[in-house]
Formats: structure tokens, sequence, C-alpha cells
């Protein structure tokens, strides 16, 4: 079985993936100072609260954050004899070389993302991951990862009106009644709801006219199904789909010999 592993800034998953579906899917908070006997004694106990009896033969990491892989590293190694593939690191196949200015290194979700995109949907695809940041991933006719947008995350928006506000408090983002708020609540959810459905909107029908050909429209992370509610704004939603591009990754680099 294969253990997949999606390191955000914020939060890491770990799913496990039979072959043919996914067994559970564990989240825990981002921490480079996570050991991996750490992450086993959690892995352990939430596995066996599940029932689940894994076997795990491979172990496929991507993260955003680099210090982390260290100890998952350590983690794979320690507790199931594996050499786990890293997305991103050169050792590491793609189906399609992205398409970027040299030197760029993208992030490896953004990559999972693309080949997920790719293997359901075929290519001409934007995919919005609503994650720490927003980020818009274009992928082409034949697959490859070509560039997209990066927007500060909604979290991470509420976050700093926050701080940097000394009278505007903490809010949790939801879908306001109303554009005009008639409380400071209401007026901040009104902003930040109303402003990302609108970043959204614009952005992905600028990147339509740029690119030129019709495209479909796949939202994923946490907050997806939150503004779908409100607006047109997705073909689908698909919430596993960075996991997905995990697993297609890993079997190409299977099939390819590189592990
Ligand atoms: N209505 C909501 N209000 C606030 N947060 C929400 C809501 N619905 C889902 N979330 C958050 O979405 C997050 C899950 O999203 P996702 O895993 O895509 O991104 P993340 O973990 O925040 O970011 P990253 O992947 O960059 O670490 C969870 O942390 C959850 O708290
Ligand atoms: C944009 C984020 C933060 C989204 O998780 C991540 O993919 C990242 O750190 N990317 C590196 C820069 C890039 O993708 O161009
Ligand atoms: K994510």
């Amino acid at each position: 079985m294969l253990l997949a592993i999606d390191c955000g800034n914020t939060n890491t998953v770990f799913s496990i993936w039979d072959g043919k579906s996914f067994l559970c899917t564990l989240r825990t908070s981002t921490h480079h100072a996570r050991t991996a006997d750490a992450y086993f004694t959690w892995f352990t106990t939430l596995i066996n609260h599940y029932g689940i009896e894994p076997n795990i033969t491979d172990v496929v990491i991507a993260s955003t954050v680099p210090r982390v892989v260290w100890n998952l590293r350590v983690f794979a190694d320690r507790f199931f004899g594996v050499r786990p593939l890293v997305v991103g690191k050169p050792e590491c196949l793609l189906p399609q070389t992205p398409r970027v200015d040299p030197g760029t290194q993208v992030g490896p979700d953004r990559l999972a993302n693309a080949v997920a995109a790719f293997d359901r949907h075929g290519g001409d695809v934007v995919v919005v991951d609503f994650g720490t940041a927003t980020n818009f991933d274009v992928v082409a006719e034949d697959g490859a990862y070509v560039g997209g947008v990066i927007a500060p995350g909604v979290n991470l928006s509420l976050e700093a009106l926050h701080m940097g506000a000394a009278a505007l408090p903490h809010v949790d983002i939801t879908q306001p009644e109303r554009v005009i708020g008639t409380n400071t609540v209401a007026c901040i959810q009104s902003g930040v709801f109303w402003g990302y459905t609108g970043l959204i909107e614009g952005i992905t029908a600028r990147i339509k006219a740029e690119y030129g050909r019709p495209m479909k429209v796949i939202g994923t992370g946490g907050l997806a199904p939150l503004f779908a509610q409100a607006e047109d704004l997705f073909d689908s939603i698909e919430d596993d789909l960075t996991m997905h591009g995990l697993t297609v990754i890993h079997a190409y680099n299977k099939e390819n010999g590189s592990i």
C-alpha cells in the first residue's frame, strides 16, 4: 500500500491508497520540528481507531515546506523501511515537464494538482486550490503545468486584517446574508467572502481569455465548497485532487523504473 503525504504550509495530510481507493485520510498541523517518532505515534493511534491494518510498502511526499521532509524521510525509513519518492526532487519523474521560467521551483502541490487534473479531465484545465495560499494552476492540452496565479489565502487575509487593524476582531469565514454589513463582523465577512468570489471569477475569466481555448475549472481545498455555494464558479469540486496526483506520480515513477 502507498502512503501519500501532502505537506502544506498550514496542514499535513496523510492518505493510505490501496491501489483502488483511499482507506483513510489523517490531518495534522505542519511543524518542521515534529519528529519521526511523533508522526508514528499519531499515525498508529488514528489507524487503530479506524480499524485499518495497513501494509505500507511505498511512500510519496509533496511538501511546500522543505524543512519537514527530513523527519518524514526518517519516519518512512524507520517504521516502514521505505525510501520515499519526493515530488520536486530531480529523481522524481513527472509525466510532463512544466513549462515555466528557468530556475522556477514550482510548488509540488501544484505539480500534483496538474497531474491529477490531466489524468481525470485531459488538458485545458485551471485548478483553483484554497490552502494557505489561493493558487490557480494552469494545465495545458498535453498535461504540462504552464503557470498560474498565487493569491493570499482566505484565512491568511482574515488573520492579516485582525493583526493589522486594532479594532477588527478575528472572524471565521462564512457566506454573509447581505453584502452591506450592519456590524463589524458582517462587514469583514462580506469583504473577504465577496472579495474572494470576485477574485475567483475575475482571475478565471482573465486566464481563459489569455489562454484562448475552452477550459474546465476545478475547485479543491477546504474552502472550495463554501465559495461554490454562492456562484457557479467551478465545473467540479474535487477534495482529493492533490492526493490523486500523488498516486499518479508514484505509479508513473514505478512504471518508469525510477523507484
Ligand atoms: N467554513 C470554514 N471556515 C474556516 N476554515 C475552513 C472552513 N471550511 C474548511 N476550512 C479549513 O480548510 C482547511 C482545509 O483546507 P486545505 O487542506 O485545502 O488547506 P490548508 O490545510 O489550510 O492549507 P495548506 O494545504 O496550505 O496547508 C482546514 O484547515 C479547515 O479548517
Ligand atoms: C503556492 C504554494 C504556497 C501553495 O501551496 C506552494 O505551491 C508553493 O510554495 N509554491 C512555490 C512557488 C511556485 O509554485 O511557483
Ligand atoms: K493543500
